[in-house]
């Protein structure tokens, strides 16, 4: 179903005492939130586990940053979906152009981590975007239609309830640059128009589409009132309670 979500990926950053005490502002601030948007911390893989126990009577749900697509073997240093499963992890984002850039990641592997999440219940937010070569030179469009087709278009309609995007301009990811508003609506209409061809525009108007690229306070709000933008994957500004619980409050 539809809805509006910030999320904040906090990447490789707050060790345990650092995510406790993110933790507790975040609880502080959001404990009289009213407002219908949902709210997803991605801690990493150490604080897990932690931060779903202290979470678990709140609501802010907790998200895994990457996992292996085998359920389990000998994949030294890898994490499975079955894994976080377990300690009640059922949220993973996928997909991310970090996991692409450094761990290269392409599209054929992500379609089969995706399979294993979906074939384990988890809800998905799954990253893409075009890099700043391919905007320059006019193929964003086909690099992002070519992303969601290789790792998404084989999933069933079923399956893409289990579906969130997050489109982000790996140019605008850290950067200080973010897409201007009528970029983010214009790609994100696209993306939605894909997904309308290859499947309904019934559905197409079901999915939640993000976009990531330096959210901040002073720009969650234009970004997030296109009619196509449904939230925001944030980064550097989730890793702040005051600037992560503005950018919450930007859709009110
Ligand atoms: O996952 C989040 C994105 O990479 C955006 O990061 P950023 O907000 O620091 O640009």
């Amino acid at each position: 179903m539809r809805k509006n979500i910030v999320a904040g990926n906090w990447k490789m950053n707050k060790n345990l005492t650092e995510t406790g005490d993110l933790i507790g502002e975040l609880k502080l601030k959001l404990k009289s939130y009213t407002g219908h948007t949902e709210v997803i911390i991605a801690p990493a893989f150490t604080n897990l586990f932690y931060a779903f126990e202290e979470l678990r009577q709140t609501a802010i749900k907790v998200a895994a940053q990457n996992m292996h697509q085998e359920n389990n073997g000998a994949y030294t240093g890898e994490v499975s979906a079955d894994m976080l499963k377990s300690i009640g992890i059922d949220t993973v984002i996928l997909g991310h152009s970090e996991r692409r850039a450094y761990f290269n990641e392409t599209d054929a592997i992500l379609a089969e981590k995706v399979n294993a999440a979906l074939e384990n219940g988890m809800t998905i937010i799954f990253c893409f975007g075009e890099k700043l070569e391919e905007r320059k030179s006019n193929q964003h469009f086909e690099v992002v239609a070519e992303q969601l087709s290789k790792a998404l278009f084989h999933l069933s309609e079923e399956q893409w309830k289990n579906l969130i995007l997050a489109y982000e301009p790996v140019w605008a990811i850290g950067t200080g640059e973010t897409a201007t508003p009528e970029q983010a609506q214009e790609m994100h209409a696209f993306i939605r128009k894909q997904i309308a061809d290859q499947y309904s525009a019934d559905m197409a108007n079901e999915v939640s589409i993000l976009y990531g690229g330096s959210v901040k306070p002073n720009n969650a709000a234009e970004l997030f009132s296109n009619p196509d933008v449904d939230g925001g994957l944030i980064g550097g500004a989730s890793l702040d309670s005051e600037s992560f619980v503005s950018i919450v409050n930007a859709f009110e």
